[in-house]
Order: C-alpha cells, then sequence, then structure tokens
C-alpha cells in the first residue's frame, strides 16, 4: 500500500486488502501487522457463510479465550447466533485439539476433562525431599521425534519454584520422573491439560489407527479451519495443522510474526515461516493499521525487524508525539518516580495522557514483568497456596474486581477449603462436589462467604487462615484429618496502589488489547541500547516491545531510567520519531 499518499487511498487500499482475505479460498496464510483488523477479517470471513443450514462447518481457533469470545459476542451481534453453534466451532487451539483428536479416543470413564492447568486440581509431586505442585512445572513436547518426547521445560521455571529446586538435594532427572509419575496417574484419573492434549493428538495423527478415527469425522464437519495469532503455535502446534493440512483439512492462518513472544512456550518463527510458505500459491498480506497514529506507526518500526518501512496509519491522522519520560525506577513498581515532577510514574503519565484528551479509562500501563508494574494486586501464576489465596482475598474486597477475578478467587478458596476437608479426596474439585452431590452454586457461595470474613493478609496470617478454616461450618461429607490442608508459609502480599482509574498488565497478557494512550515501562538498565542495537529476530524482548507500544492508537509513552533518556531520544529522532521529552 506504500503508494497510497492521501488518507483516502491508505483507507481505500487497506480495505481491499481486507476484503481480499475475507474471500481467499483456503488454504491460505495472511500475515498481517498490527492493528490490521485480524479479528474483523476472520468474523467477516464466517459471516459470509450462507444463512440456511450447512453440512460441513468452520472451525474459528484462537489462543485465548477473550479472543474467542470477542468472535463469538460479533457473530451474535451481527445476528447470527447460528455461526456460534455446531456445525461451526468458535474456540481455543487446546479445546479444538482436545475435542475433535483427544477426548474420542479417551476412555469414558473416570470423564475425560480438560483443566486450563494442573493448578485447577491439587496435584502436589511428592516423595521426594519437598514438595511442589504439578502445575509449577511447564512440560515442553518435542514432535521431531517419533513418538514426540516431553521434557520439563528447566529454563522456564518461576524464580520461587527454581529457588526451591536449587535447594533439592535430588536431581533434575529424578524430578522429572517424579513429575511425570504425578502427571500419569492424574491422566489416569481422567484429567489432561493443553500440553498431554497435543501430546496426544500428535500420537492420534501419527497412529495409523488412531487417525482413521479421528480425521474422517473431523474432515466431514469442518470446510475450513482458520487459526488466528498464528504466531503463537508452539512447534508442536505446527506439526498437527502440518498434518491436518497433508489430512486435506483447509486451513487459513492469520497471524503477525513480528508479534511473536511466545519463544519460551515454544513458538518457532522459522517453523511458523516454513510451514506457511507451503499453505498458499502467495501470502495475502495486511499492511494497514487501523488501530494507532502514524507516529506510533514509526515508532513501531523502529522495533522490528528487516528495516521495513513503517505501516500505513489507516483512519488516525493526529501527530501526538512519543512521550519519553525519564524515571527513578525503584525496586517496587508503586515506587517508581517521574524524574522532572517527584510524582509517581503513572500519575505523572495520567497527567500528560489528560493533556492530549485522553482519560484514565482508556489508557494502560505496561511492563515485561510483573514486578515491575505498579503493583495492583494480581494473581501470580505460581503462587503457593497461601499467596494465592491472598490475592483471592484482595480481589472480594477490590470494588469492581472483574468477573473472571472474582471466578479465580472463588476458586482458589474451594481449593483451599476443600484441601482441608476432603483431605483423602484426590479428584478435582468437580469430582469432590459430584461424589458428596454439593451443588456449585452452594460451595461458591460458602468459599466467598470464607474468603470474604478473612482479616486483610498480614505476616502472621497463615495462622489466621488456619484458625478461620478449623471454626467455618464445613459442608456435608467433610472430614478434616488433623493439620492436613493446613496452608503454609507467609502470603506474599502486593503493595497496594492508589487508584489511579488506569489498567495495568504485562505485555503478554495485553495480547489483541488497544487503548488510546498507552505508557511502557522499561526499568532495566541497558534497556535503551538493546533497543539501538539489538536484532528483533533474535532477541524477543524487542518483539515483546513491539507488541506493547502497538496498543496505543493516539499516544504512546516510554518510562526510562533517567541516564538513557538522553540517548533513546537520539535514537528516535535519527528514527525520524516526533518525541518529546517530559
Ligand atoms: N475495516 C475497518 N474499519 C474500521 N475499523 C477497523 C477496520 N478493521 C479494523 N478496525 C479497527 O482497528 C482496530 C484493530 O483491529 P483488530 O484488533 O482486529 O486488529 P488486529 O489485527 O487483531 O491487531 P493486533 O494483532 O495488533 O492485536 C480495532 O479497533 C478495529 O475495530
Amino acid at each position: 500500500m506504500s503508494g497510497h499518499a492521501s488518507p483516502e487511498g491508505a483507507r481505500a487500499g487497506a480495505e481491499a486488502q481486507q476484503r481480499a482475505a475475507v474471500a481467499v479460498p483456503a488454504p491460505a496464510w495472511v500475515p498481517a501487522c498490527p492493528g490490521a483488523g485480524k479479528t474483523q477479517v476472520i468474523t467477516e470471513r464466517h459471516l459470509s457463510a450462507p444463512v440456511q443450514p450447512l453440512r460441513q462447518g468452520r472451525a474459528l481457533i484462537s489462543f485465548t479465550r477473550v479472543a474467542r469470545d470477542q468472535m463469538a459476542r460479533r457473530c451474535r451481534l451481527a445476528g447470527r447466533a447460528d455461526l456460534v453453534q455446531a456445525p461451526h466451532f468458535i474456540g481455543t487451539l487446546d479445546s479444538f485439539l482436545w475435542e475433535f483428536l483427544v477426548r474420542p479416543l479417551r476412555p469414558a470413564q473416570p470423564a475425560p476433562r480438560l483443566l486450563e492447568s494442573w493448578a485447577g486440581v491439587k496435584a502436589p509431586v511428592q516423595g521426594l525431599d519437598r514438595e511442589l505442585g504439578l502445575h509449577r512445572f511447564p512440560l515442553t513436547v518435542d514432535p521431531s521425534v517419533k513418538p514426540a518426547r516431553e521434557r520439563v521445560a528447566w529454563d522456564d521455571l518461576d524464580r520461587d519454584t527454581r529457588i526451591a529446586l536449587d535447594g533439592s538435594e535430588c536431581s533434575r532427572s529424578t524430578w522429572q520422573r517424579k513429575i511425570l509419575e504425578t502427571r500419569n496417574s492424574w491422566c489416569k484419573q481422567g484429567y489432561y491439560t493443553g500440553h498431554e492434549t497435543r501430546l496426544l493428538a500428535l500420537w492420534a495423527l501419527r497412529d495409523p489407527l488412531a487417525s482413521g478415527q479421528v480425521l474422517p469425522p473431523l474432515l466431514s464437519r469442518f470446510a475450513e479451519v482458520v487459526v488466528d495469532e498464528a504466531q503463537d503455535c508452539s512447534a508442536a502446534d505446527l506439526a498437527i495443522l502440518k498434518r491436518l493440512h497433508e489430512a486435506g483439512l483447509p486451513l487459513v492462518l492469520v497471524g503477525d510474526p513480528d508479534q511473536s513472544i511466545y519463544a519460551w512456550r515454544g513458538a518457532d518463527p522459522q517453523a511458523l515461516h516454513a510451514f506457511t510458505a507451503r499453505l498458499g500459491p502467495a501470502p495475502l498480506r495486511l499492511t494497514g493499521n487501523w488501530r494507532s497514529s502514524p507516529v506510533i506507526c514509526r515508532l513501531a518500526a523502529t522495533l522490528r525487524a528487516g528495516n521495513r518501512a513503517p505501516d500505513v496509519s489507516v483512519q488516525q491522522h493526529e501527530a501526538i508525539p512519543v512521550l519519553l519520560l525519564p524515571t527513578r525506577f525503584a525496586a517496587t513498581g508503586s515506587r517508581h518516580q517521574h524524574a522532572l515532577t517527584g510524582t509517581g510514574i503513572v500519575e505523572a503519565f495520567r497527567g500528560l495522557a489528560q493533556d492530549y484528551g485522553i482519560p484514565p479509562d482508556d489508557c494502560l500501563v505496561t511492563a515485561y514483568r510483573y514486578a515491575t508494574l505498579p503493583g495492583i494486586t494480581r494473581e501470580r501464576p505460581n503462587a503457593n497456596a497461601i499467596t494465592s489465596l491472598a490475592w483471592a482475598h484482595t480481589v472480594t474486597h477490590t470494588p469492581g474486581a472483574p468477573p473472571s477475578d472474582l471466578t479465580r478467587a472463588c476458586a482458589v478458596a474451594v481449593r483451599a477449603l476443600f484441601g482441608y476437608w476432603f483431605p483423602d479426596e484426590t479428584g478435582g474439585p468437580d469430582r469432590i462436589c459430584a461424589t458428596h452431590r454439593l451443588p456449585l452454586s452452594q460451595v461458591n457461595r460458602t468459599a466467598f462467604a470464607f474468603l470474604h470474613s478473612l482479616p486483610t493478609p498480614n505476616k502472621d496470617w497463615g495462622s489466621q487462615v488456619w484458625q478461620a478454616m478449623k471454626v467455618w461450618p464445613p459442608l456435608p461429607g467433610a472430614a478434616p484429618n488433623g493439620t492436613r490442608g493446613r496452608l503454609a508459609g507467609r502470603p506474599t502480599i502486593a503493595r497496594p496502589t492508589p487508584a489511579s482509574g488506569i489498567r495495568t498488565n504485562t505485555i503478554h497478557q495485553l495480547k489483541g488489547d488497544e487503548a488510546d494512550g498507552v505508557l511502557l515501562l522499561l526499568p532495566e538498565p541497558g534497556s535503551v541500547r538493546r533497543w539501538a542495537t539489538g536484532d528483533p529476530t533474535t532477541d524477543e524482548t524487542l518483539r515483546v516491545w513491539y507488541v506493547a507500544v502497538t496498543r496505543a492508537r493516539r499516544l504512546a509513552a516510554l518510562a526510562v531510567p533517567e541516564d538513557e533518556a538522553d540517548s533513546l531520544q537520539s535514537l528516535l529522532i535519527g528514527r525520524h520519531v516526533p518525541i518529546r521529552v517530559v
């Protein structure tokens, strides 16, 4: 679209690209820039399906439940609730593989269940010199060997788990054996997560007998499978998709390789490139950015591989410069200080955004790591049980907490109470409820009331929680046994921040999101050198920053250590990015 000098030309060009992507026959590869309207294109493609009942459907696959819900909502809003139901399918890749390649081959009893993570059940790895939850050990699949090999992703352990393991006398291979043993025993009880789903899907597609069972129903059900955010596919995901493609399932992959930020979880840009090259005659590119201003498109171009020209900004023509905020970073996020005014960095950003007419609820503050974000209380993914419960407690005392957080908080409390009330039962909460005929609504109400009644987390919270657990009226069937189920340790409590009205989240959590104003915190010393000299092809951190700045519609702001501000300013001026140091 580089030939479209006028705004009208740019818009017409971007619209033509979108129309072409809506209509391209499968198999196809649609690489798209940030803000290209990928979700829009995929939904339009789906909405173009005839209204009469179809023998075959379309599957729309995404990586997050948020994206899934968004696509389903758009279909309903367009008056096409039929497109959300069979023979169509809208869901995550995990649930698609589970539904069509894995579950049909599992024994009917115990009823197979797909868990979001092992954190959903009480699954301790026991028998070694310390006990750690199974969910703390990420597993990966190597699809290049047959049968596909799995292993613990030791490099991806969180800090707490690494520290716990460093103190263990047992070797990594002993741990791995125990971890896989524990996992296998849960699979025998019918529980699986996305990892086992991939492993079993690969096996099913490679085994002639199994694939003879699962492929024909899949091929007859779907005329097309569209995969959104294809850059997030792991090597195992791609191996599965490749098999499906070879079996004749028409695939459309849509994605932005520059936004590939899951290498740590196995995403493999090279494998994606090799696979998509075989998909269609030529990629169908979307190069118009409907979200961001030209200044933001310029800024983003400095963070991506290949020195390509900035994307065309389709509908935003305001020239708010990039704001550069020299910052005194502190060890905790809530103490970061704006150097010029001495106020908190979020407060400073809030004022600046307001000067441009952007209200706080249209702003986002983001950083690579939770730890460096101003500390709204968030659920840490691998926290120990007492810290998770402290998080859950905070959620129930936060006015306007999002419903998804409340649901999770309730689940954390159910796990804690069930651990004490049903210490001998090995199944997940769903199975315990079924065994004791406990209605889920009653369980949730009880857990919520218990959580709400707890004192504010403090250093003696562990014993206070324990006292509260012991006296809370138990549900029918409860059989506590001594101190089993007592939550050990002290909670790690996030520092509450004064309500700024601004959303904060890590960049990985912001995928697909957008806001008028975005502040990216870059507290790590050396960030500017990395920006200037790093190669986004190999340096994932630069791609993560790319995702962050491309969330912004009108205003992008960067907080960097005071002594690095000058170099970032020169770097951006050298790349023709309008900038204002504030
Ligand atoms: N044809 C269009 N007309 C008007 N607005 C559009 C059009 N296409 C997309 N948009 C808007 O542009 C913004 C970006 O779209 P969307 O979120 O679908 O992009 P995306 O390709 O998924 O981006 P990313 O990968 O960066 O998350 C949205 O606000 C969307 O409503």
